[in-house]
């Protein structure tokens, strides 16, 4: 058997009583966090209140070579991640292959950043369009440097039909976690490069430490959300598309936006 765990937003506390059932009665518990982390806890801390060692798993242990699936044959196995285990991430994959191979799987949920995003800042989840993710820049084999353009596009694409866009920001090995301010900034390139204005001028919500006891939740304009102090990781961004009146006076009143967002409103 293997069950797939969301662990929630923040710390060893937000898995559910569910969760921490199967987790303390599985024979082997492996965890993954390069789709997310929860940055108010640590390893030593979950297997304290869990009673049981964690395994950490590196992405081509999850992606390329998933041989620990082959122990779920004959025991049982949790396999943990941040948020929700099936929310923007591809382990439905692994799922796939377990079933496969013959073993039974099932699903605990957890939070995840994807409804904590409208409970935050009062947009409603069913004015989002497609979600984008916006990669660290890279250097090509010529040196040069690459920035993504397929979030911009997307973006694009949601604001011109009215909807909102969920910007999911890289966690990198090596270069870290990415800001709401360097998202902005790569944003706002792509859009100098290209000499078109979708972001200009336009409201943005950064929302940081989801699931912490003092969540950061702040809107306003592009430019001046750019320059903005969030504080520490993990950090997401929201485009808005329209607003109802609704969601532009919570962006003001729970997000200190600018009263201007409510003269947009519809
Ligand atoms: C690829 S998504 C995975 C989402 C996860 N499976 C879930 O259901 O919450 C991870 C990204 O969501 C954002 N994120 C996740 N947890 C967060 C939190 N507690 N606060 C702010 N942003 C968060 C970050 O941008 C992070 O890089």
């Amino acid at each position: 058997m293997l069950t797939f765990i969301g662990l929630g937003l923040f710390d060893e506390y937000d898995i559910s009583l569910k969760g921490l059932e199967a987790v303390r009665e599985a024979d082997l518990v492996y965890a993954e966090f390069y789709t997310s982390c929860l940055m108010g806890t640590n390893l030593e801390k979950m297997e304290k209140l869990y009673g049981k060692r964690v395994i950490l798993l590196s992405r081509e242990d999850v992606e390329q070579y998933p041989n620990w699936l082959n122990e779920a044959r004959d025991r049982n196995i949790c396999f943990l991640t941040g948020g929700d285990t099936m929310v923007s991430t591809t382990h439905v994959d692994l799922r796939l292959r377990a079933e496969k191979l013959g073993i039974e799987t099932n699903l605990i949920h957890g939070a995840s950043i994807a409804s904590a995003v409208s409970g935050l800042t009062g947009l409603q989840n069913y004015r989002f369009g497609k979600s984008a993710s916006i990669p660290h820049p890279y250097e090509s084999r010529r040196g040069t440097r690459i920035i993504s353009e397929t979030p911009y596009d997307i973006i694009k694409q949601n604001t011109e039909l009215g909807l909102h866009t969920l910007v999911f920001l890289d966690i990198d090995k090596e270069k870290g976690y990415m800001t709401i301010n360097t998202a902005l900034e790569l944003l706002l390139e792509v859009e100098g490069k290209r000499g078109e204005g979708v972001m200009r001028g336009t409201a943005a919500v950064g929302i940081a430490r989801a699931g912490s006891e003092k969540p950061m939740v702040k809107a306003d304009y592009v430019e001046n959300l750019k320059s903005f102090d969030f504080g520490n990781p993990l950090h997401i961004l929201v485009i808005p598309g329209k607003l109802h009146f609704l969601e532009a006076e919570a962006l003001v009143k729970l997000a200190q936006g600018p009263m201007g967002f409510m003269e947009k409103a519809e």
